[in-house]
């Protein structure tokens, strides 16, 4: 079947209209002429294979990475980058327009100057399988199926040099199925921490010893509990002017180069200076920390305990004394706060913000908010209900923190709309 792709969705797939019903059809570009076939047919949409480009975008590219089309991690490597940043631009204000029902201008995507190689975080999924050496990779796009891959061009050569070794030792190691490894390296001194979750018993002493010659330091987790084999027990990273210290299971941003451009961002869109500020999602104080050198005051929040003391060890190492960070959901701190803010700092997960998290802020009443999130449909639907709220956007700002990936970051400085 012949069909034309009309725009993208939020996945990077190309999107096309046959006989009435919207057909998604990955790795092909708005503007491309292709031959499909139905793989899953719905009553209100099918998905569809490529199986022949009939008329190719100008913007085509061939992949770099022999494994584009089967692994679930990457989804424009058969875009050139100029284009990718133009269908992510794209992505960002169709959901700010069709879910917030807010028409408004949606800035160029702050680009990466080399969009290879920017991760400082892999997780690996590991699998026994049988008589066969046991493997190591990503899952299949979309499934639990692992693909076993050796190289990721999205992450540091250091990083790839540690997977072959990583790999290398499986036969040693023996690995269950389902366990994972996870490997960080810090942008500041490029020290590397290995962290194994899902032990099937406890290794034998020179397997610890293989693993602490690849990594600066070696940790397991188990049901939730850390376990620090080798190393140092943080990994330092510097971001802005501020050095962080990490747990093993902190958030910290994966794209160091894009976080260093969404920290000036932030610092530059709100005069911080004598403002109290609320960082609602804090994880180890990232911007917190770097906005508290301007502001009089802040306050943040965070869920994960090892980050909220990793957050406040990091504030004295760096000698910053005028913040409190509170460790708790922020539906429930943020209810509680009846001291006055002038700027709330908004950076959630996927998922975006609990209802009753944006009838809090909206509660406290701050002149103004930054909302800075990783996925532009949960972001739409919570600016729809600040906009009920009496807030509306003055700045929509994506950042490629994801280059290759479908996945875009977007910065939003929203204003309250009454005095
Ligand atoms: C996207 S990260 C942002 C972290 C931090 N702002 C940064 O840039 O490094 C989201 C953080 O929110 C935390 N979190 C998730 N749900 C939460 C909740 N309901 N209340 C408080 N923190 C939460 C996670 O542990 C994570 O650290």
């Amino acid at each position: 079947m012949r069909c034309s792709i009309e725009r993208i969705n939020h996945q990077g797939e190309g999107v096309a209209r046959v006989g009435g019903k919207v057909v998604f059809v990955p790795q092909a570009l708005p503007g491309e002429v292709v031959e499909i076939v139905i793989t899953d047919n719905r009553a209100r949409f099918a998905r569809a294979q490529l199986v022949q480009l009939l008329e190719a975008s100008p913007y085509r590219l061939t992949p770099l990475c022999p494994h584009y089309y089967e692994c679930g991690g990457c989804a424009y490597q058969h875009a050139k980058y100029e284009e990718e940043l133009v269908l992510k631009r794209q992505v960002v204000k169709d959901a700010i327009q069709r879910i917030a029902k807010i028409a408004t201008v949606v800035e160029p995507v702050l680009s990466m100057p080399e969009p290879w190689h920017y991760r400082n975080k892999v997780t690996w999924h590991m699998a026994a399988t049988g008589k066969q050496e046991p493997v190591l990779g990503f899952f299949r796009e979309a499934s639990r199926q692992l693909l076993p891959i050796s190289h990721c061009r999205l992450i540091s050569e250091k990083m790839n040099c540690l997977t072959a070794r990583v790999k290398a030792l499986l036969p040693l190691i023996q690995p269950a199925t389902g366990s994972e490894i996870t490997l960080r390296e810090s942008s500041l001194d490029h020290s590397t921490m290995l962290i194994w979750k899902g032990l099937q018993g406890w290794p034998a002493p020179e397997i610890w010893a293989e693993l602490s010659a690849i990594s600066d330091s070696v940790v397991v987790i188990e049901k939730n509990t850390c376990h620090y084999i080798s190393g140092p027990q943080r990994l330092l990273d510097k971001l802005g002017q501020v050095k962080f210290a990490l747990s093993p299971g902190a958030f910290f941003q994966v794209n160091h180069c894009q976080a260093e451009e969404m920290i000036r961002l932030i610092l530059s869109l709100v005069d911080f200076s004598g403002k109290t500020v609320l960082d609602a999602f804090c994880g180890v104080g990232s911007i917190a920390l770097n906005l508290a050198r301007q502001a009089e005051r802040v306050i943040g929040v965070e869920s994960y305990e090892p980050a909220i003391h990793d957050a406040r060890s990091n504030a004295i190492e760096a000698g910053i004394y005028n913040v409190e960070f509170i460790h708790g959901f922020c539906e429930r701190v943020v209810a509680r706060i009846d001291e006055p803010i002038d700027v709330i700092v908004l950076d959630p997960p996927r998922s975006g913000c609990k209802k009753e998290l944006i009838q809090a802020c909206s509660r406290i009443s701050p002149r103004e908010i930054v909302y800075v999130s990783c996925n532009p449909a949960t972001l739409a639907r919570d600016l729809a209900l600040f906009g009920q709220l009496g807030y509306r956007p003055l700045l929509i700002q994506p950042i490629d923190m994801f280059p290759r990936t479908y996945h875009v970051e977007t910065v939003v400085l929203m204003s309250r709309v009454k005095d």
